[in-house]
């Protein structure tokens, strides 16, 4: 470890592991634990294993889950600006899989950003349903709309707004919640050495009053019935069994129930929340001393489908849908529907319904919900974004390459992973070949990776700066 841990962390976590103690306190002179999920919505599993050039062993509570070794860089493979799959230590894949959301759902990632766990359920959901991914602070937004767009997903919302605001415009509207909540971090110590220097006992205590706030809000927006989990990569009791049972004390109207893969995971621990509150123990602690993976809790919570669903006429009356045809829509349509004769011929019926093409200002998305009421909140990505309209022209967007496969383009350019000519375009490169004139999508061993544009001999590199290889 580069920093010392703090002694008033210590000192707490051996009054109350005891005998574990020793093993927890040495799992810190351990490497981290490093894994990746492999993307469903671009492949499966076992063709991922075929193709990966690291040697991956599966983590048991996450079907697309694996670890891979500490020598290997999946971050720095054109796999992984494909989107093939999400870098993410094991146990941060337990709170998403606690989820279980189902395709078709209505389900909000609360606390989203950088998107592991909303890259998670959108792969449950296959694209289907709507997802909102919100994230509060701006400057973490950025990346969290990266992964969307990098993992192919088509059916989120990206929202910057606090809890507060999205609960008073979606009360009792979702079927299932994930509250990763923001924590004091005491299980990113052994991965990220500045996490130790911003830790401090206040800190503990700060997170866990934003815990129950955050909580409150996700509550008064899941359906009766719906479900909730919440999570935190932190050990300290306070923001773990005593947020949870804290929340159920407010909440009688919420139950614990089992995670899936409890068996793998250790019990919440009643005796560190108060005892005469709700039991805790159908909670989960992942321990880095007992398993793969950096440390986590998960609890998951359903509401009493019998819940009063008063708050619900006491919210602002829903507004009519708008309709489809707003200043430039005709425009947006023709535009968005000649592209797709031009370069995506064969994408079928995919993208298709006029009344879910959104346009704000010259920006064309395709949102999973129309007729949702986004109206005044602050909203980062409105769903797929198609492109950007140039003089009735659409000139397509990243995240729509890599949300098509090879099929529907008119114009592919496969490369091998190994090609010098795919880094060169990964880095930006204009590459000289010849090809029949327009927008073409470069791929991966056929997985797509951007967009260029052929024309004179040259295809014209479109990979978005901001991501191109240095
Ligand atoms: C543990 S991180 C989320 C990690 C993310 N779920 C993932 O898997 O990539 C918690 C997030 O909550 C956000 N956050 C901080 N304060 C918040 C608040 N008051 N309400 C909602 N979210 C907040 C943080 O900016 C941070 O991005």
């Amino acid at each position: 470890m580069k920093n010392p841990l703090p002694a008033a962390f210590t000192a707490r976590m051996q009054a109350l592991l005891q005998d574990e103690y020793e093993a927890f306190i040495a799992s810190y002179e351990e490497a981290a634990s490093h894994g990746l999920r492999i993307n469903p919505l671009k492949l499966a599993p076992a063709d991922f294993l075929s193709l990966s050039p690291f040697s991956l062993e599966p983590v048991e509570w996450c079907p697309n889950g694996f670890c891979y070794r500490e020598g290997d860089r999946p971050g720095k493979h054109p796999y992984h600006s494909a989107g093939l799959y999400y870098l993410q230590e094991p146990s941060a894949m337990s709170p998403a899989e606690a989820l279980e959301a189902l395709p078709g759902e209505t389900v909000l990632d609360l606390c989203a950003a950088p998107g592991g766990k909303t890259t998670q359920l959108a792969a449950a959901m296959k694209g289907s349903g709507l997802l909102i991914a919100n994230e509060i602070h701006p400057s973490r937004v950025k990346a969290l709309s990266e992964n969307v767009e990098r993992l192919g997903i088509t059916n989120a919302i990206v929202t910057n707004e606090t809890p507060e605001r999205l609960a008073e415009r979606f009360p009792l509207f979702f079927d299932r919640i994930l509250v990763d909540a923001p924590c004091s971090g005491e299980g990113m110590f052994r991965k990220l050495p500045e996490a130790v220097e911003e830790w401090s006992p206040e800190k503990v205590t700060e997170c866990h009053l934003m815990q129950l706030d955050i909580l409150d809000a996700a509550s008064a927006m899941l359906k009766p019935g719906g479900t909730l989990v919440y999570s935190t990569c932190t050990f300290a009791p306070l923001e773990n069994e005593q947020s949870v049972a804290a929340f159920l004390q407010r909440h009688p109207e919420f139950g614990m129930i089992p995670l899936p893969s409890a068996d793998l995971y250790s019990p919440g621990e009643p005796k560190w929340a108060d005892p005469s509150l709700q039991d805790v123990s159908l909670a989960a602690r992942l321990w880095p001393h007992k398993l793969r993976g950096e440390g986590h809790f998960v609890a998951k919570l359903r509401k009493s489908a019998e819940t009063d669903t008063a708050e619900l006429s006491r919210s602002r009356p829903k507004k009519k849908a708008k309709p489809a045809s707003f200043a430039g829509k005709k425009e947006a349509v023709a535009s968005w529907q000649s592209f797709v004769r031009e370069a995506l011929p064969n994408l079928g019926d995919l993208y298709a319904d006029d009344s879910a093409l959104l346009l704000f200002g010259d920006q064309l998305y395709y949102t999973p919900r129309p007729g949702l009421d986004l109206d005044g909140l602050r909203i980062n990505r409105a769903g797929l974004h198609l492109g950007t309209l140039k003089k009735n022209r659409l000139e397509p967007s990243h995240a729509l390459a890599l949300a098509v496969c090879a099929e529907a383009a008119a114009r592919v350019t496969s490369f091998s992973a190994a090609d010098p000519d795919l880094i060169r375009y990964l880095k930006g490169e204009a590459l000289s070949r010849e090809g029949e004139a327009g927008w073409t999508l470069v791929c991966v061993d056929g997985f797509p990776i951007g967009w260029g544009k052929q024309a004179d001999g040259q295809l014209k590199n479109h990979y978005p700066k901001g991501l191109r290889w240095l």
